[in-house]
């Protein structure tokens, strides 16, 4: 699957968040991004049901963060349309949250039809992602306006999601290199995050979205941005090589479709694998013992790229699967 696009800080920063799942010392949480970012980016059509399958197959797997589809223009991103079917038929499960990304006014309504017309306890989505980027060049290709516009924009979209109860989380693209101007400034990296935090956003997503950042630029990048805002309120997307915790989409896929050149995501399989014997693990899930579960998160992987036509590009995926198809040769040959 499209593992974590945003690994988040906490566990950097050694102390509990303020969220509702504040996490231990050494825990990560990881928001499977698979569904949105994973599926965004296709060429083909994937029915509604399949969506929904991967929704729930994650949370069965023990995910306790599921980003699972956007309410943006099916003209701009047709693969994201039907995420209002997408959660409805999901099976949901009550410790897991279902954010889903937002661009603007419109689709904030349309998650608030949804919410009227499925009056569910718990609601099928409680929270939404807002979403600009570091550069004007950027922000023009994937929301037709500047970012100074875009904040404008989504200033009262956020009031208006907060005041309705829903929770707000933000993030901001190419932070480190631009496909469309290069270099990133990083004090504007730090003022845009800033302006989503003080537009009630409770974490900001920095995405090195077309993942050209070193370990040390993404350093220089999160020391520059932590001048205005502390670390348990940020999260990484998809630069695991430097850190951590972070946002992932299961078997590597995906991308933002108006990111040329991106080369896909951090496999969440991946991650769960380094993470297994570390100083850090993943925070409280769905399965009492903290953990997504890796075996099942590799057969999604391969599940949903099967579905797409495609071989996951988990090397973990891969790994495990090599080892399952030699232990069933063995045994067979055993039998024999
Ligand atoms: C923001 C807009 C809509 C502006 O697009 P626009 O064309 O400027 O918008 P508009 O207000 O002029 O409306 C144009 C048409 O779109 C419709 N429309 C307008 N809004 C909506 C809506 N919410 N839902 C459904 N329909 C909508 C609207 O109704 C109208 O339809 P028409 O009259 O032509 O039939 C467009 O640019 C857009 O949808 N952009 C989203 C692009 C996108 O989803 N990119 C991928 C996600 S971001 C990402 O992947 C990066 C991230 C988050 O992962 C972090 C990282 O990796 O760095």
């Amino acid at each position: 699957m499209l593992l974590s696009r945003n690994l988040v800080f906490r566990a950097l920063s050694r102390k509990c968040g303020t969220h509702s799942y504040a996490t231990a010392a050494n825990a990560v949480n990881i928001v499977e991004v698979g569904p949105r970012d994973g599926l965004q980016n296709e060429k083909g059509v994937i029915p509604v049901s399949v969506k929904a399958e991967l929704v729930t197959r994650l949370g069965r797997a023990g995910v306790k963060i599921i980003e699972a589809g956007s309410f943006v223009s099916p003209k701009w991103v047709p693969q994201m349309a039907g995420t209002a079917d997408v959660l409805a038929q999901a099976e949901r499960f009550p410790d897991v949250r279902y954010p889903v990304l937002v661009p603007n006014q419109k689709g904030l309504d349309a998650v608030t039809t949804l919410l009227a017309k499925h009056p569910a306890s718990p609601p099928l989505t409680d929270e939404i992602s807002i979403f600009t980027a570091a550069t004007d060049a950027f922000t023009r290709a994937n929301l037709n306006t500047t970012t100074a516009e875009s904040l404008e924009r989504l200033a009262p979209v956020a009031k208006a999601a907060l005041d309705q109860g829903l929770r707000v989380r933000g993030y901001v693209s190419v932070v480190i290199a631009c496909p469309y101007s290069g270099q990133v400034d990083y004090a504007r990296v730090r003022d845009i995050a800033k302006a989503l935090i003080d537009m009630g956003c409770y974490e900001v997503s920095l995405g090195d979205t077309v993942g050209m950042g070193t370990p040390t630029q993404v350093s220089e990048m999160l020391e520059e941005v932590k001048k205005s805002i502390p670390v348990e309120k940020l999260a990484g997307h998809p630069w695991i090589t430097a850190f951590a915790p972070s946002t992932l989409p299961s078997a590597g896929l995906g991308g933002c479709p108006y990111s040329p050149g991106a080369t896909g995501n951090v496999a969440t399989e991946d991650v769960l694998y380094a993470l297994q014997g570390s100083q850090y693990h993943v925070a409280g899930t769905a399965h009492g013992n903290g953990t997504i579960d890796l075996d099942k998160m590799v057969d999604i992987g391969w599940w949903i790229s099967e579905q797409l036509g495609r071989e996951s590009t988990s090397r973990a995926g891969r790994a495990i699967r090599a080892r399952r198809l030699q232990e069933r040769e063995r045994e067979v040959k055993a039998k024999l």
